[in-house]
């Protein structure tokens, strides 16, 4: 009943609203206050429409539409042509006239460069002193001549924004494509599949297309085309297409690129708006780092996937190439960590107490006993040992990296976490001894009533003082092989005959708890963290220049070596250095945020305002976690 009250109200107000006096924003204030008694209540979609019809630049639209609209029919005619000369004559007399301070303000007001300028442009309109004459058309053109446009555009420095190309048939130079924003689409008058018969008064007939190019980048101040237009021109009527580059792109290194200045560099990890799909191998494109910039080349999908595939094929048969001086590091790791067994074997109570004394540290302020999951030396050796077979997994075809190359672009939406949502999880990346965990348990620590580690599953048996849950969760063999074989193990390996690994269910039971689930991985787990149901923000911890590491690492300790905890060698930095270097190329594209870790408290700060940004502030996602309005 208040429903079927509320509709005839809103239509009441509508039959109102269509009076031409109340106007548009008269109608917008109407539609806002009843979409007011809608958001409450959360409906789907409304939220998206709200924020847009509350978004400041439509309003003024819709004000300035309301003017124009107000305007339209009124005829103006200059009341004067000489407006400038007018404003002279008033400013001169003003100088004689008494010094009050509006005369001075007035005086002030025509003599500003601004106001002159727009007297002069004024009075450009009203003479109709239109710039630049065209030449008159000739009078003798026969019926059966072909419709010609003739069009005149000024340089003013900027590219002319569009290709040309040979017909492979007829041989007529035609105009291939229009760059958006650019010089010719401005114009309105160019469009792709024009045929080109005289720039600046030439004739194009039998130049290849390299010969226009000269003369056109000969001329001085206008450019003039005499064209065919074409009986078509094509319409853009694509939607706006966001896209993740998982690749690279460098036009200066493409001999294919129709146009290398018009081509757009990039890097992995960008976000481009494409404007244009419309072509099959070149698309137009931005950065949406750089909207302001024009909008330039780069290859299709299928164009990108073409190259990767033969530049993948061109190269000599090493297997796994990328990933080979990564293996070599870690098969070095490997010998460390069969020294660090050698240690555990020779002495099994030691191991007993190292872990134990590890509980230690992993409880946050000992009057309120808050334990921190998830960084227990074990699962942490464990992790390094299977650093190893994890990189000689990822570098199968099936590996982020291979379908990295499978899939150049990766279509994204701009993703606004809604208080009633989950959090997103929070992934630290980083090579080994940068600092991952110390960063991870200080942001814990700042409020562990917000942020919480997954707890890891182990098969190995519960130890007395150990409590199921809280150090790990105890299952059988059986069980987190299920989990590792229903793929709901984010990371897992084998350490002294037990399996470690944390599991999609742990980091959801976090999540669930409406808290932040902070983890490290391995970069090998990426792909299996990014899901709809988690929505991972990932964060790369980098080590800084090797003379800052080496002053701010003076004095810490690999932790992984628990037996002797080792300062830092230099070539351990060395090492990490390089492990950094090869972690951001091969996965810098997932990567949203990278903090430097030199100084440790900036480095926390920065870590703790990107994972509340991570959380509050709209990010670019990849469009199967976010539903759309039919689904949701
Ligand atoms: N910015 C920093 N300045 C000084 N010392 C640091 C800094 N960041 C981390 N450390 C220290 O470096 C050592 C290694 O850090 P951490 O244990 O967090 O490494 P990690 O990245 O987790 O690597 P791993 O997984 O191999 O243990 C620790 O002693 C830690 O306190």
């Amino acid at each position: 009943m208040i429903q079927s009250n509320k509709c005839a109200e809103l239509s009441n107000k509508n039959r109102m609203s269509t009076n031409p006096q109340n106007g548009l924003s008269q109608i917008l204030r109407l539609l806002l206050q009843e979409l007011n008694l809608f958001y409450s209540r959360d409906v789907n979609g409304l939220c998206l429409l709200y924020d847009l019809l509350h978004s400041p630049w439509l309003q003024a639209l819709l004000k300035v539409y309301d003017c124009l609209q107000e305007f339209k029919e009124k005829k103006f005619i200059p009341a004067t042509s000489q407006a400038k000369a007018l404003s002279c004559e008033v400013v001169d007399l003003l100088r004689e006239s008494s010094h009050s301070p509006e005369i001075q303000e007035l005086r002030q007001i025509l003599q500003g460069p601004h106001f002159k300028a727009l007297l002069s442009a004024h009075d450009t309109v009203a003479q109709k002193d239109f710039e630049p004459l065209l030449p008159p058309l000739p009078d003798n053109i026969p019926e059966s001549e072909e419709a010609m446009r003739i069009v005149c555009l000024v340089k003013n420095q900027q590219p002319l924004g569009a290709t040309i190309k040979r017909h492979e048939v007829t041989g007529d130079i035609l105009v291939a494509r229009v760059i958006h924003g650019g010089l010719a689409e401005r114009s309105g008058l160019l469009y792709a599949g024009d045929k080109l018969v005289e720039v600046n008064g030439v004739s194009v007939e039998g130049l290849d297309p390299e010969q226009v190019i000269h003369i056109l980048a000969m001329s001085r101040g206008t450019m003039m085309f005499k064209v065919v237009p074409v009986s078509d021109p094509p319409v853009n009527s694509q939607k706006m297409v966001y896209v993740r580059a998982m690749t690279e792109y460098w036009p200066q290194e493409d001999p294919t690129i129709p146009c290398m200045d018009a081509g757009l560099p990039f890097q992995k990890g960008d976000i481009l708006e494409i404007v244009d799909q419309n072509d099959a191998l070149w698309w137009q494109a931005r950065k949406i780092s750089d909207l302001g910039t024009c909008v330039g080349l780069i290859p299709s999908n299928h164009l990108l996937k073409r190259k990767q595939r033969e530049f993948w094929w061109s190269q000599p048969y090493q297997p796994h190439t990328h990933l080979k001086s990564t293996i070599t590091i870690s098969m070095e790791e490997d010998d460390d960590m069969k020294i660090d067994e050698k240690c555990v074997e020779a002495d099994e109570e030691t191991f007993e107490s190292e872990e134990l004394s590890g509980d230690k540290e992993e409880f946050v302020g000992y009057d309120q006993k808050v334990f921190i999951a998830g960084f227990r030396r074990s699962i942490r050796l464990c992790r390094r040992k299977t650093h190893l077979n994890q990189l000689c997994n990822s570098a199968h075809p099936t590996s982020s990296c291979y379908s990295a190359l499978g899939a150049p672009y990766e279509e994204v939406v701009r993703y606004q976490r809604r208080p009633s949502d989950k959090h997103r999880l929070v992934v630290l990346v980083g090579p080994s001894g940068v600092g991952v965990n110390e960063l991870r348990r200080q942001l814990i620590e700042v409020d562990p009533s917000r942020f919480q580690s997954a707890v890891p599953h182990t098969t190995r048996p519960q130890k007395s003082y150990e409590v199921n849950g809280r150090e790990y969760h105890y299952v059988t063999k059986e069980t987190f092989e299920n989990l590792m074989y229903s793929h709901r193990m984010l990371e897992y390996g084998e350490y002294r005959g037990h399996f470690y690994g944390t599991s999609v269910d742990a980091v959801k039971a976090v999540l669930d708890e409406g808290k932040i689930c902070v983890l490290d991985l391995e970069p090998q787990g990426i792909q299996v963290a990014r899901t709809h149901e988690l929505k991972p923000y990932f964060i790369f911890i980098k080590p800084s220049s090797m003379n800052c590491m080496k002053r701010s690492r003076k004095d810490a300790k690999i932790i992984t070596h628990y037996f002797v905890d080792m300062k830092f060698k230099d070539e351990d930095l060395e090492e990490m250095e390089d492990l950094a270097q090869k972690m951001e190329t091969q996965f810098g594209q997932f990567f949203d945020h990278v903090i430097v870790n030199d100084n440790l408290q900036d480095a926390c700060a920065q870590l703790l305002s990107t994972v509340q940004k991570a959380q509050e502030e709209p990010q670019w996602v990849p469009v199967t976690w976010v539903p759309s309005e039919t689904e949701s």
